[in-house]
């Protein structure tokens, strides 16, 4: 996408101003599909709106990030900033976001940013959003599982998704925080609790799986980058990571040593950044790279676009879990179906590895669905 101000503010008018903006599929922080797709959207709204300039045609969604200041939140705002789609950006975090947002706010892309800090602020924050991001909570360091951020992660999303129940119950809540396969239940009780679960509208995010897996099947088969989709089904932790290579597009045949080190490596992508920031993080600038992605599929899909798929981590009654992460189609209501054909057909490699996720997937799951209950007991 280009973004350069002249295309991108003045020159939005209609369908002649589609023609005039630059899509080059490969200077596209999308990817090839995802930008044709926004053009579909810019006709579309072209076509169905009289509004006298596109400035006003293009941009109507409202996204919140929670945790805006952090090494996420601060990537992923400056991509989200970059949205055509996006009218008001929503800065929250507990401390630090002022500057963040000050900063910001000098880019000469339509939406307006809007900073909010601490608890008492959090309700302004979150008032008619239609997406909420959330990557607030502590990241790894080397030596650490993903589950070890539970004790503290597990009540900062219960408390943020608390406020987000009573304040933008309809949105789509985009789940970043780890461990993903536990803070998702968490999230789905405390909207259960609160009478407004949507199971369409909760998502781990699990976009990063994604783009490793097509980043490294691309490198390894010498594939063109921009063409290259692979499924990754489960969870988000370790084993509960399953790429499906043998449903990699366009079709590419592996041998079993290749499929063995591809999906070791997809799995372990996590640590191999934990380890070479040494004490200084995780993945964050892949990361606001792939959930700028999702956000940008997920607006695509509520302003009407037919044709989006991502996988995330969501209920799901593809296998006996509660919860899986899958290809899913979105649509302005959020999941509209869970893909169940990549599930098919599955190599040996992929069936035995499917089966031996189950048990750490279900033992995360049923570990934020007791911590949810136990902290309403108590309470
Ligand atoms: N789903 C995925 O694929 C990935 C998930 N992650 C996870 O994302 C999370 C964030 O990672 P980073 O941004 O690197 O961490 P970070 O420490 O750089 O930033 C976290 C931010 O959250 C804020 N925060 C803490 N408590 C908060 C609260 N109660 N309300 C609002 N904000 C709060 C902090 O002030 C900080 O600005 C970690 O849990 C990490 O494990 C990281 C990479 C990939
Ligand atoms: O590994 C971590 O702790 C962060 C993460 O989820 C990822 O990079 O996939």
């Amino acid at each position: 996408m280009n973004f350069n101000s002249r295309n991108h503010l003045k020159d939005f008018n209609g369908l002649k101003a589609v023609a005039s903006v630059n899509y080059d599929s490969r200077s596209s922080f999308l990817g090839k599909e995802s930008t044709a797709a926004l053009q579909q959207c810019f006709i579309r709204r072209a076509q169905n709106h009289t509004a006298p300039n596109a400035f006003q045609v293009q941009a109507s969604f409202k996204v919140a990030i929670l945790g805006a200041a952090g090494g996420i939140g601060q990537p992923l705002a400056l991509l989200v900033k970059m949205s055509p789609l996006v009218s008001d950006l929503h800065l929250y975090d507990i401390a630090n976001v002022k500057g963040v947002a000050a900063d910001l706010s000098h880019c000469n892309t339509p939406s307006r940013v809007r900073d909010f800090t601490g608890n008492d602020e959090l309700a302004n924050c979150l008032k008619d959003v239609d997406v909420v991001v959330i990557p607030a909570g502590v990241p790894r360091k080397p030596g650490m599982t993903r589950d070890d951020l539970f004790n503290i992660n597990a009540s900062i999303v219960k408390t943020l998704v608390e406020a987000v129940a009573d304040n933008c119950p309809d949105a789509f809540i985009h789940i970043i925080s780890n461990p993903v396969n536990s803070t998702i239940p968490i999230a789905a009780e405390v909207l259960k609790q609160k009478g407004v679960y949507n199971p369409k509208k909760l998502f781990g995010v699990t976009t990063l799986d994604v783009v490793r897996a097509n980043t490294f099947v691309a490198q390894k088969k010498n594939l063109k980058l921009i063409d290259v989709d692979v499924p990754v089904i489960g969870g988000h932790a370790g084993i509960t990571i399953l790429p499906l290579l043998s449903k990699t597009k366009p079709s590419v045949t592996f041998t079993d040593e290749e499929v063995h080190d591809l999906t070791v490596r997809i799995q372990n992508a996590g640590t191999e950044v934990v380890e070479a920031k040494a004490g200084a993080g995780s993945a964050t600038l892949s990361m606001a790279y792939a959930a700028a992605r999702f956000v940008e599929s997920s607006l695509r899909a509520l302003d009407g676009d037919s044709d989006v798929y991502e996988c995330s981590f969501v209920q799901s009654e593809l296998t006996d879990l509660p919860f899986f992460a899958s290809r899913i189609k979105l649509g302005k209501q959020g999941v509209e179906a869970v893909i169940s054909s990549d599930l098919q057909g599955l190599t040996e490699y992929e069936e035995k590895a499917l089966e031996s996720l189950k048990p750490e997937l279900r033992g995360s799951i049923e570990k934020g669905v007791a911590f949810a209950n136990k902290q309403t007991v108590t309470a």
